[in-house]
């Protein structure tokens, strides 16, 4: 059996401070993250989600998350999922692609690449195909099956857009505001 002491050793060993950093976050799981954090400025309560625009030098020039029209008060609108269609927030509602695309921060996005959490939809597909995005990479695909994600692969194949859903090498990133006040020897 191992000498518990010697284990607590290994379990405090300290980062080496001299050599380059390997954990750090490769651009796709960065890009997916800043997609993700975006997301948690939703007021949807059932499903937030953000995207992520990037151009060919790996240059954020776009983010967006699903919220209601600029001016219109999000306390005014409905959020509910069900009901009379008007009442619920559905016609409501601009999706975080739409939102990524209209805060560009670039005269345009095309040849460029959107980081979405979820499979963008079919009206998603059309601001993708028109504002010149070329590349789609998502992270759940879990309405695969409804008609309107049926039309985007569509529209998106049509386009020849590409899409690839997100493996990520890290499953969970945090983040913790104390790090930076971490004292290294
Ligand atoms: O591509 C998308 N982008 C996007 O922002 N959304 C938003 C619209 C809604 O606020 C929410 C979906 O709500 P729900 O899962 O409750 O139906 O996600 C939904 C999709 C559909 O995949
Ligand atoms: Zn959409």
């Amino acid at each position: 059996m191992d000498n518990p002491c010697q284990q607590n050793d290994k379990e405090n060993v300290s980062p080496d401070l001299d050599t380059k950093r390997k954990d750090y976050l490769e651009w796709r799981d960065y890009f997916m993250s800043v997609a993700f954090l975006s997301a948690q400025r939703s007021k949807d309560p059932s499903t937030q989600v953000g995207a992520c625009i990037v151009n060919d030098e790996n240059k954020i020039v776009g983010i967006g998350y699903n919220g209601m029209p600029n001016h219109c008060s999000d306390d005014d609108l409905p959020w509910a999922r069900k009901g009379n269609w008007l009442d619920t927030k559905y016609p409501y509602v601009c999706h975080a692609e739409m939102n990524a695309i209209m805060n560009k921060n670039c005269s345009s996005v095309s040849g460029c690449t959107i980081y979405v959490a979820l499979f963008p939809c079919n009206e998603c597909a059309k601001l993708i195909i028109q504002s010149g995005i070329k590349k789609v990479i998502y992270m759940s695909d879990k309405h695969k099956e409804n008609d309107c994600m049926i039309a985007s692969r569509k529209l998106l194949d049509l386009a020849h857009v590409e899409y690839t859903q997100h493996i990520p090498k890290h499953r969970k990133i945090v983040i913790d505001f104390d790090n930076i006040n971490a004292r290294h020897k």
